[in-house]
């Protein structure tokens, strides 16, 4: 046969990487990039169908869903569910956690935080939009999985990974030794190896970050945002700005060319947009995977205690120089300092 390796051989043999386990982990992978390919096959005719567009519902966040999101949450549900590995599902798109009771996973030990369909408003534009996943071990079998289960932090992830919808479909995953990244070859219909080992460059000259915001931002990023604009040929500036309004698109394009992405708190967000179940621990844990840094900021975002499913969090992710630099600004013009200053001012007036 050719060099091809699918996503499925290589499961297959990275399973030797955990002697113990019992390949339930590979088997739920594999069940997740069954779903995405449904969904990549609903994406790739989006204009065609009937599926572009606003389903009309509110999601807990209170985001209009698209067809796509409430389509995208349905297939990996319905995978985790027949797959057998899953005993519950937290999704963005669900009020609650989905608890999977089917006589095949009565067993199940492993729990999925999934946004379905991430940067769903690309959809109806062609433009990329994407999956992001995450695994976590139940903390114990007895008795029904809870939400305890649900709230861990993201350095207890067991395996996180994302698809990404665009010119060409590829998953990337790490299970916490390396990031791989497979394209799906339509011809086959299979996820191929063509990214081994990713890693991400040390430094880039890309920051990425919705700046129609910039009036709400925190004083650190607006500093960020002026010192990349300034030109400096020794450090490669100016910078260059690209947001393409999918997180894990825009994060895809730093782990391959280096960058930094941002979605700092704003006055209208002040605990931040993006969720920390479903978007930033996977992000964050897959960059880390590949040699980068991921912060809310000021803190390591694995390092972050849940306290609540849908959780929002402040996040800047990248090429570990630059993500370093934007948090010198951040430390340098936090609101904390400038709280105890304030109270400093106070207590001597
Ligand atoms: O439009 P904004 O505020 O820049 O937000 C864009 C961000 O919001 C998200 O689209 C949120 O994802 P969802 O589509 O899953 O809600 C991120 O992927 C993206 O980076
Ligand atoms: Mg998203
Ligand atoms: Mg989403």
């Amino acid at each position: 046969m050719s060099g091809i390796k699918t996503l499925g051989q290589f499961i297959i043999e990275k399973q030797a990487d955990f002697p113990y386990a019992k390949g339930e982990l590979s088997r739920l992978l594999r069940d997740i990039g069954i779903a995405s390919k449904i969904v990549n096959r609903e994406v790739n005719k989006a204009g065609l169908v009937d599926i572009l567009g606003d389903a009309d519902t509110i999601n807990i966040q209170g985001e209009g869903q698209k067809k796509l999101d409430v389509y995208a949450n349905e297939q990996f549900i319905s995978a985790l569910t027949s797959g057998g590995e899953c005993c519950i599902v937290a999704s963005e798109e669900e009020d609650d956690f989905v608890r999977i009771e089917s006589p095949v996973s009565k067993n199940a030990r492993y729990i999925v935080c999934i946004d379905p369909l991430d940067g769903s408003s690309n959809i109806d534009i062609n433009v990329t939009v994407g999956t992001i996943f995450s695994i976590y071990r139940r903390k114990s079998t007895e008795g029904p999985a809870t939400l305890d289960d649900v709230l861990q932090k993201g350095t207890e992830q067991v395996a996180a990974g994302y698809v990404i919808y665009g010119s060409s479909t590829m998953m990337v995953y790490t299970t916490g030794k390396g990031v791989n990244g497979f394209t799906l070859d339509p011809s086959i219909g299979e996820f191929c190896l063509s990214h081994p080992n990713m890693k991400i460059p040390e430094d880039g000259v890309i920051y990425s970050i919705n700046e129609g915001n910039y009036v709400h931002f925190p004083e650190g990023v607006k500093k960020y945002i002026k010192y990349a604009q300034v030109e400096d040929k020794a450090t490669n500036r100016p910078y260059t700005s690209r947001y393409i309004g999918a997180m894990a698109a825009d994060i895809h394009r730093s782990l391959i060319k280096g960058g930094i992405y941002m979605y700092p708190t704003t006055s209208a967000s002040p605990k931040g947009k993006l969720r920390l179940l479903y978007e930033c621990n996977p992000m964050a844990f897959i960059i880390e995977q590949a040699g980068g840094i991921a912060s809310d900021g000021l803190n390591r975002i694995l390092d972050i205690e849940p306290t609540e499913l849908h959780q929002r969090v402040a996040i800047f992710v990248g090429s570990p120089k630059m993500v370093k630099k934007a948090e010198e600004f951040m430390a340098e013009f936090s609101p904390v300092e400038k709280l105890s200053e304030k109270t400093v001012e106070i207590k001597t007036a």
